[in-house]
């Protein structure tokens, strides 16, 4: 018999044992924990996985991480969602201390960029390596103590009373959306300090970059999206279209400013009018030196701007739909505005009411209810990390190269192990000891991530929420136009399904309650 004859059998023997080998393959090459497989959380199906679960409605998903943080503690549990690299869920903060440090090893990879790319581009967000350094030197900069102090001494000081004398003409029984009043201060100020520009919260920039945000987090939900934008992504190309569009307008109107030289601070030039035209559009114009490519300036540009207003405007929004629940909690605060007051024998007059004087020193419980309102409403709420190469987390999870690794911070923010047994009760007080503010470890608290890409902006977005919390708080009651469980609405970041609508009365006597 000829090699020929016996061909079929030869080439099915050949398929069968690279069959067999790849299996062997995977097999060996499975998440495991000490050689046994991982748990697989509630709802996981034969042959489908995980993948339904992530196609329900963003808020749906996060009571499913939450469901799995109650029932595994902090063990590590199986993610499988067909099409998908194998993963898991973190909740361990051990683990969390471990990817804090090694974040070579684990990067966004190729999993996040590809569904991020659109909209950040190049932007820090997205890069890494050398990229990524000069971004975030750019960013350094920007945020420096010098300019921090504009920043609360003339800049934010001036939106937040525009804001306040908004507000005051709309107590005659109107209906203010509170998300756009935060939006607005946090847009205007990220608008005049990092790209001396004049924005406003929901112009056509603000809506695309919603939509998009939108989007761009249903990419990470459903493993089929590219198949559903080719029938249904027109609206999203468009939106794209318009984000990039309004970037290249910032990188013009910087470029101009460079040519007229109104950006520096020098000190000897004549469109120099004040300390905040001093500094304004200071993160373009490092981004502008240290970057180049206007392209790429561009994607710098709107990812700072995310990072920057959206946050900080939705955490604010958060916080006051808490206060406007947890009324004990607001009179506490006026306490300590009163209390500060008196004690640096200023006058306590709406007239000459200086929001400058509250610091984080100067209002722990202030800081304490951001910190407790970060804690359940994480503006960012959920990260998703890469294997760049076959490793061991410490509670023994093997991850093969490629894999990817979840953690929730809605659902590990309400752990009962690191946040006692009312860790589901908005209690500001937990991040207080004798007054003073305690600080909970990066792991524990990831809100603002940690290691060597920790948020560059926690110093700004603490500024502007220990001057906004306690400014609004005692010049106004805002009252909710009713009692619905507020959500959030799909996005990368947490903003508030059809805002925050409330009536408001402006608090003319003053007083603490
Ligand atoms: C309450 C407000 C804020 C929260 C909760 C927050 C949270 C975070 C988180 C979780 C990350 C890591 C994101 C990731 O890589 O997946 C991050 C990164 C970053 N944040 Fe913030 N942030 C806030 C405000 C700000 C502000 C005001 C700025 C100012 C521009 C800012 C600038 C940045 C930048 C530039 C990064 C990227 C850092 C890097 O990759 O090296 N953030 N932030």
């Amino acid at each position: 018999m000829g090699l020929v004859d016996g061909s079929p059998y030869f080439v099915l023997g050949v398929v069968f044992a690279a069959f067999l080998i790849r299996a062997w393959w995977c097999r060996k090459r499975d998440i495991k924990k000490n050689g046994e497989k991982l748990k697989n959380p509630p709802g996981t199906l034969p042959l489908v996985g995980n993948g339904l679960v992530f196609l329900q409605s963003r808020w749906k998903l996060f009571g499913w991480f939450d469901k799995c943080q109650r029932q595994f503690g902090y063990e590590t549990v199986a993610i499988t969602v067909p099409t998908l690299p194998p993963g898991v869920l973190i909740h361990d903060p051990r683990n969390l201390e471990y990817v804090f440090k090694n974040e070579g090893v684990f990067t966004k990879g190729t999993f996040v960029k590809q569904r991020s790319w659109d909209l950040f581009g190049n932007g820090i967000i997205n890069a890494d390596g050398e990229f990524w350094k000069l971004q975030r030197k750019a960013g350094l900069s920007f945020l420096n103590t010098a300019n921090l102090r504009v920043l609360t001494d003339v800049a934010l000081p001036q939106y937040l009373f525009e804001s306040v004398d908004e507000l005051k003409a709309s107590t005659g029984g109107q209906v203010v959306d509170l998300q756009h009043v935060f939006h607005e201060i946090t847009t205007k100020l990220m608008g005049k300090m990092a790209y001396n520009m004049e924005m406003h919260a929901d112009d056509e920039f603000g809506r695309s970059f919603d939509y998009a945000s939108g989007a761009t987090a249903e990419r990470f939900q459903n493993p089929l999206w590219f198949i559903k934008e080719t029938f249904l992504g027109s609206r999203f190309r468009k939106s794209i279209a318009n984000v990039k569009k309004f970037g290249r307008s910032i990188v013009a109107s910087a470029v101009e400013d460079r040519e007229t030289q109104k950006h520096r601070e020098d000190g000897t030039l004549v469109d120099e009018k004040s300390k905040l035209d001093k500094i304004s559009g200071s993160l373009i114009q490092s981004l502008l030196d240290a970057i180049g490519n206007e392209e790429m300036v561009v994607d710098a540009a709107l990812t700072y701007l995310s990072a920057g207003r959206d946050t900080t405007g939705q955490a604010l929004t958060w916080t006051f739909y808490l206060l406007m629940r947890h009324r004990q909690v607001t009179a506490l605060v006026r306490q300590e505005v009163q209390g500060l007051f008196e004690d640096r024998g200023l006058p306590l007059t709406q007239e000459n009411f200086d929001p400058t004087v509250f610091t984080p020193a100067s209002m722990p419980y202030a800081m304490a209810v951001f910190y407790e309102v970060l804690r359940l409403y994480p503006p960012i709420p959920f990260e998703i990390r890469q294997c760049m190469e076959d490793v061991t987390l410490p509670d023994g999870t093997f991850m093969p190269k490629a894999s990817v690794l979840v953690w929730c911070l809605w659902a590990m923010q309400r752990s009962k192990i690191t946040w006692g047994d009312d860790a589901d009760t908005f209690r500001p007080e937990r991040f207080l000891e004798d007054g003073k503010l305690v600080s909970r470890s990066a792991s524990e608290f990831p809100v603002f991530y940690g290691g060597a890409r920790t948020c560059l902006g926690r110093k700004m977005a603490e500024a502007i929420a220990v001057q906004v919390i306690p400014t609004m708080a005692w010049l106004f009651d805002f009252i909710p136009l009713d009692e619905k469980e507020r959500i959030s609405k799909s996005s990368l970041t947490l903003p508030m399904q059809d805002g925050l609508p409330v009536s408001v009365r402006f608090r003319s006597a003053g007083g603490p309650e």
